[in-house]
């Protein structure tokens, strides 16, 4: 997978450019000023029937079968695991019930991400302190980079191990638990020489989704820690604070103070 994202990124950018998505998190983002080591792209629902052939078409009008296959296997395991691991933590409350409507309104987004090596050396940020936004994120990296944010306010670096994926849990599935699941804020910091590959499965909820805590699991000893939302408005109000990097995005939208 590391080698064929070398080959995408290695597209001319006109190329590149015409990755394009409906969502803010579709589609090829160039290197920004706030980011300057970043580069992705993207492809929504991949998933859903000739979605991944149609972003490689894009990429490789000339083909690239080998490349669509890999991605077309690589997305189903990522879903397989972000399903299974979902499923675990609904079993863990006993909520296993409300699993099966939590997968229907679930949708899902690939990202390819390459961080530029920091120049002259000095360590540098290539991704902001962030959490993400959906439910349930697996990722991959080739190289060392990504920080976690301990509860005790320390940057715990995760290195990465061949063979295994990383996960995290979004704000939605920390609302939908009342608060008893931990979002982790993570960033990634470029050391070194080498370009630095991410590729990151995202499950979010469909813009319609209203996310909203069971009420198994809002009592007098764990009261409602959020109010009910639609995925939507979340995603408009935390792409409109992205780089707030103080900024609780989930409790100053949905906080119930
Ligand atoms: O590149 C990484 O290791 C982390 C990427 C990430 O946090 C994200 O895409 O949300
Ligand atoms: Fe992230």
């Amino acid at each position: 997978m590391f080698m064929a994202m070398k080959d995408m990124f290695d597209l001319p950018l006109e190329t590149k450019k015409k990755n394009v998505g409906t969502k803010t998190f579709g589609g090829y983002i160039g290197r920004s000023p706030k980011t300057p080591l970043y580069e992705s792209l993207g492809i929504e629902y991949p998933d859903m029937p000739g979605q991944v052939q149609a972003f490689t078409d894009v990429l490789w009008p000339h083909g690239n079968p080998s490349f669509c296959q890999t991605l077309d296997s690589m997305t189903k395991v990522m879903i397989g695991l972000e399903q299974i691991i979902r499923k675990m933590v609904f079993e863990s409350y006993g909520l296993e019930k409300y699993y099966e409507s939590s997968i229907k309104d679930t949708e899902t987004a690939m990202h390819f991400v390459k961080y530029d090596p920091p120049p002259n050396n000095e360590p540098a940020i290539g991704a902001n302190p962030h959490t993400d936004g959906g439910f349930i994120t697996v990722l991959n990296n080739n190289l060392p980079g990504l920080e976690i944010l301990s509860r005790e306010n320390e940057w715990l670096p995760m290195e990465p191990r061949q063979g295994t994926f990383t996960i995290f849990i979004g704000d939605a599935l920390q609302a939908w638990s009342n608060g008893r699941l931990h979002i982790a804020k993570h960033r990634v910091i470029m050391r070194g020489k080498k370009d630095r590959y991410t590729y990151v499965m995202f499950a979010i909820p469909k813009d319609e989704a209203v996310i909203e805590a069971p009420k198994e699991l809002v009592d007098k000893d764990h009261p409602l820690l959020f109010r009910p939302f639609k995925a939507m408005d979340f995603r408009r109000y935390s792409f409109a604070n992205m780089y707030k990097d103080d900024l609780n995005v989930l409790e100053s939208f949905a906080g119930i103070v």
